[in-house]
């Protein structure tokens, strides 16, 4: 592969060290199906060594100062930046997303470092009021300790980012598993933390089966918190293997976003809402809508205006210029967007636009009118382009369809009416709501979801609350 050899690790990094491992595992470009590397194929053994590593590695890590630690994160976002366009390739052709989009998610993974950079400096305890006179309370915020992130192939670098970001500021060390699709952009980021001075041991990366990799860094009782973004079904599976040993967690699962279009909206902004909302990384975003809820009034001229932008995204290899629509990750992603469309027209949803397998995985851009409130489009997370529209007539329907769903991570709405604005933003249960926007992702704001969805925040000031303790000390004076 072309590529800038410095960043093309293939061995796992365990205590500052590059591990080579016998087993390897290839990782492959969905777009072209040429394998790209062969990677270390970590298994127990070696998730324990890079976990006892995190283990050495915490208190010096912990007692550096704060603006130490700032500093070397700092120098880690500014070589993400000054290797974007590097590590942005490499993304594209393990992932499989337009080159744009892989450019602007390593500065959105940057973005994390450089504010969780910000943030470590203004880690602050509190004195409080005794109910004696002769006594003080003095909440001390410390690090967890040894953290774990588990991490999915939708956003190889800032699903990592995010994570290491928060973990590393706030003076705990971090094992990382990365998807077994996309470990290249984690170990690349891997190198470029060794290279802004990151000590040995404060950050492993350990590529390798879920089963082995995964289970250990959930069953291992020296790692004290786990952070894993990825599928329900697997966070109910983390958080079954981390209750023997009680480790704090951060839960950011499937989503199944609703996108209400009210009859007040700018019908050309909620378009491109939409647009942006359903169809950025082909639809494999956790955040992606899902089912759209369109106001029968407007719904006819919205739905023939999205089907014909939909059938303007151009499809191809994400390394060509102006491509908008990169593959499906694999054959089982095209498999649930496919069974979703069958389902859907079977049930009398009409096709707008769309609705084909374009060879590979790509899947056509795909606008689907009349769908069934029961369909499986509207009950699971599609994970592809396909866009579901379901007509309501009031609010209350539009808002019980959307809550209608065991998720709850995002939700988008469109409408001018400032009261219906407060009404339906506090009456969606959703962790996060776009209003006149299709895009919110950022690192200042709380990133995270409710009910089924998970717990736990990203990002923002909040999202370093994650990797702390409380600890009271009772001091009598
Ligand atoms: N919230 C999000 O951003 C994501 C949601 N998903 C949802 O999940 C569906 C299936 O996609 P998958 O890639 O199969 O998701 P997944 O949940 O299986 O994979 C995500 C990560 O979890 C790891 N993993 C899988 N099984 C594990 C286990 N038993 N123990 C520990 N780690 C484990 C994987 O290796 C990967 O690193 C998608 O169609 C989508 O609906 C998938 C990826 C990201
Ligand atoms: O998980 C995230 O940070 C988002 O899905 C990124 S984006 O899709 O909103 O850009």
């Amino acid at each position: 592969m072309t590529f800038a050899s410095d960043l093309l690790r293939q061995d796992a990094l365990i205590d500052g060290r590059w591990h080579a491992t016998t087993a390897r595992f290839a990782v492959t470009d969905p777009a072209t199906g040429e394998v790209l590397a062969n990677v270390a194929r970590c298994g127990r053994a070696e998730t324990r060594a890079a976990i006892d590593a995190a283990e050495a590695a915490l208190p010096g890590w912990r007692a550096t100062p704060a603006k130490s630690r700032a500093a070397i994160l700092r120098r880690w976002y500014e070589l993400l930046m000054a290797r974007r366009a590097d590590i942005a390739t490499l993304l594209t052709r393990e992932q499989g997303k337009p080159l744009a989009e892989s450019q602007g998610e390593v500065a959105y993974a940057a973005s994390f470092i450089e504010w969780f950079a910000e943030e470590a400096r203004r880690i602050a305890g509190d004195v409080l009021e005794h109910p004696q006179a002769d006594r003080r309370i003095l909440v001390l915020k410390q690090p967890i300790g040894v953290c774990a992130a588990i991490t999915p192939w939708n956003f190889p670098a800032a699903m990592i980012a995010r994570k290491a970001g928060a973990a590393l500021a706030a003076g705990c060390t971090m094992v990382v598993k990365p998807a077994s699709q996309t470990p290249l952009t984690a170990l690349a980021m891997a190198a470029l933390a060794i290279d802004a001075g990151l000590p040995a041991g404060v950050f492993n990366v350990v590529p390798g089966p879920a089963g082995e990799v995964g289970t250990e860094l959930a069953e291992n009782p020296t790692v004290r918190k786990l952070s894993f973004t990825g599928s329900t079904e697997v966070g109910r599976i983390l958080m079954a293997q981390c209750a023997p040993t009680l480790k704090k967690l951060s839960l950011e699962l499937g989503g199944n976003a609703p996108f209400i279009v009210f009859d007040d909206a700018d019908l050309d902004e909620a378009v491109e809402g939409a647009i942006a909302a359903k169809y950025r990384n082909s639809g494999q975003t956790c955040v992606c809508a899902n089912r759209f809820y369109v106001q029968a009034t407007i719904h006819d001229r919205f739905a023939a205006r999205l089907a014909e932008r939909a059938a303007q995204l151009k499809v191809g290899n994400g390394l060509e210029d102006g491509v908008e629509q990169g593959p499906l990750i694999d054959e089982a992603a095209l498999a649930k967007v496919t069974r979703h469309v069958a389902d859907a027209t079977a049930r009398g949803a009409r096709l707008l636009t769309g609705g084909e397998h374009l060879g590979g995985t790509w899947y056509a851009p795909t606008v689907l009118s009349d769908v069934p409130p029961d369909a499986l489009i509207t009950r699971e997370e599609t994970f592809g382009p396909v866009s579901a529209l379901v007509k309501f007539d009031t609010e209350e329907e539009a808002i019980a369809l959307a809550n209608a769903s065991e998720f709850g991570l995002a939700a988008y709405f469109y409408g001018r009416d400032i009261s219906r604005v407060f009404r339906v933003a506090e009456a969606l249960e959703y962790g996060m709501v776009g209003i006149n926007t299709g895009l919110f992702s950022n690192e200042v704001g709380p990133f995270g979801g409710v009910k089924q969805s998970g717990f736990g925040r990203e990002g923002s000031r909040y999202g370093l609350t994650e990797y702390l303790e409380l600890k009271y000390l009772c001091l009598a004076i």
